[in-house]
């Protein structure tokens, strides 16, 4: 065997040599470059005076392995910057930063850099296809343009007028939930059934059905738990994609990933159809795809028809499992936090008489400063995504808190080390409090604000903030007006899973109020 493996290698240039010869020179020369290749990667991208896991400096597997190891805890970047400092060398390329003043100068206007190739394992792939989106594209000027087009249709001037639709939606939830008091109920699951629907009314005015049919349609809720799971550990090792999901020949096996699947199958196309063919028209559903069609119509080159399968996608992922989890987590603090419950249970019983009542935006977002206080402990303390937000030093380095950092050094902030910086946040950065945010000064305030960046930063920041808003809000009110909730097991932890959404799971049992 080991003959005929050895001949069949040098086929071609030397079959006639001693295969003796070679054995002893493989032995040899594979570990030598091996060798070779790990000393570059620690020694050779000028980083080595940033401290980090030794492992981490040698390669990106490292990553790989340490997200595989704590993919049922949050985010652990914040452990190794506990232990390592404000500024940690996470691969042989790669750099998180912990300080906030790196914020500017990695996401800000001036920076000038482009997302890293973490990205790639969120572009669609298979059957021949390879397309970037939006949210992972690294081609700034695209972009740009891309965003300014669309951008409009997330806004809430435009999409707030569905929030009659919407409310319609929370009565089907409350019907469903209300069937299950007094037993145990998967609260994230049943949010997640609004989430999907409110997504695809925001996106395309019409559900997807899963408050109807009360189940997973297509199992794409699981599908999307799992692929986070596994995207997130993949692109790790942008190396590791490219023989696994950016497989070029990952073609030929037919393999389409099950949420582009699924936001294909799902697009309204007659209404697309329809709506390109009739010359272009003030908005008619104060919907996205409003805003994605008249893109099309004025600039095609931009916003081709394909992108249309990019917000198909949003509502799969963001706009049901994000949002999914930012309620789920609100919940699940107020049960962990009784004082601050009574407190926030006090201003809605204030602020609404009838237990029956579906809040509106506009109250919930400017006459309930306790709500809004545990909004933002929510996001402060368990930010949906789990990502560092990845960019790349453009050509002739950057300056980061001071420190010098080569081109083509892979840098980023994630929000969960961020909202955990001591002097902005304060000491106790690890306990829900709520009140941080209404007993700091006006600066202090002002200061955590601006650092409070679960929707991510700059040019890129999330397009759905509104959305992510306005939902969570709306949510958090309408449940403890209606419910008294408790865990089923209150001394339990949420079951965590560290994706690229830091989702959680429990059970919780409802009394009406
Ligand atoms: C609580 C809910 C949500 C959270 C916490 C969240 C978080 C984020 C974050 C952190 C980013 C920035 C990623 C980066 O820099 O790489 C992002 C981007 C994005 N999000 Fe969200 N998101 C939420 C909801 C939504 C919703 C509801 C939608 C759509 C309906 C959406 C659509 C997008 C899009 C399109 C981008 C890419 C923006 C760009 O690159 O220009 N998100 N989101």
């Amino acid at each position: 065997m080991g003959e005929t493996l050895a001949t069949l290698l040098t086929t071609g240039f030397a079959i006639s040599l001693p295969l003796s010869i070679f054995f002893p020179l493989y032995r040899i020369i594979a570990p030598v470059c091996a060798v070779l290749l790990l000393l570059q990667n620690r020694y050779g991208n000028g980083l080595i005076r940033f401290p980090g896991p030794f492992g981490a400096t040698l390669t990106n597997f490292w990553r790989v392995r340490w997200v595989y190891q704590n993919g049922d805890k949050r985010p652990t970047i914040v452990g190794l910057h506990n232990e390592y400092g404000d500024v940690v060398r996470l691969g042989p390329k790669s750099l998180s930063f912990a300080n906030p003043d790196a914020i500017e100068q990695i996401y800000g206007a001036n920076a000038g850099m482009p997302k890293s190739k973490w990205y790639m394992a969120f572009e669609a792939h298979g059957k021949g296809e390879h397309k970037a989106n939006i949210f992972s594209t690294r081609d700034i000027h695209w972009h740009a343009r891309y965003r300014e087009l669309v951008q409009y249709g997330f806004h809430i001037d435009h999409f707030g007028k569905k929030e009659g639709e919407i409310d319609d939606l929370i009565k089907r939830l409350l019907q469903i939930m209300d069937e299950k008091v007094g037993k145990p109920l998967d609260l994230p699951l049943t949010l997640q059934y609004f989430t999907f629907d409110a997504g695809g009314v925001f996106a395309f005015s019409r559900t997807y059905g899963f408050l109807r049919e009360k189940l997973d349609i297509d199992g794409i809720i699981a599908s999307v738990r799992s692929g986070s799971m596994h995207l997130n550990r993949l692109a790790q090792a942008p190396i590791f994609q490219m023989f696994m999901d950016q497989n070029p020949l990952a073609k030929y096996f037919g393999f389409v990933a099950p949420p582009m699947e699924f936001a294909k199958k799902y697009l309204p196309n007659d209404r697309i159809d329809k709506q390109l063919s009739q010359p272009p028209a003030k908005p008619q559903h104060y919907d996205i795809l409003d805003a994605y069609i008249s893109a099309n119509q004025t600039n095609p080159g931009i916003v081709s028809r394909n992108e249309v399968v990019d917000l198909g996608l949003m509502v799969v992922v963001p706009a049901s499992e994000a949002v999914r989890t930012a309620i789920s987590v609100l919940v699940w603090q107020m049960l962990q936090n009784p004082a601050a419950l009574v407190k926030l249970q006090t201003e809605i019983d204030a602020t609404f008489k009838d237990r029956n009542a579906i809040p509106s935006w506009k109250v919930c977002s400017t006459q309930m400063p306790y709500l809004d206080a545990c909004v933002k402990e929510t996001f402060r303390i368990h930010s949906s995504t789990g990502f560092m937000l990845e960019r790349v030093v453009p050509s002739g380095g950057a300056v980061i808190c001071g420190e010098y950092v080569p081109a083509g050094t892979v840098v980023g902030c994630l929000q969960w080390v961020i909202h955990r910086h001591k002097p902005t946040f304060g000491e106790d950065i690890e306990t829900f409090r709520p009140e941080r945010w209404l007993e700091a000064s006006k600066e202090q305030r002002a200061q955590m604000e601006e650092y409070l960046c679960p929707f991510g930063f700059g040019s890129r920041m999330c397009l759905g903030k509104d959305i992510g808003l306005f939902e969570t809000y709306k949510m958090a009110a309408t449940l403890f007006n209606r419910y008294k909730i408790k865990l089923q097991s209150p001394q339990k932890d949420m079951h965590i899973t560290w994706g690229n959404i830091v989702s959680v799971d429990f059970e919780a049992c409802l009394e009406r109020r």
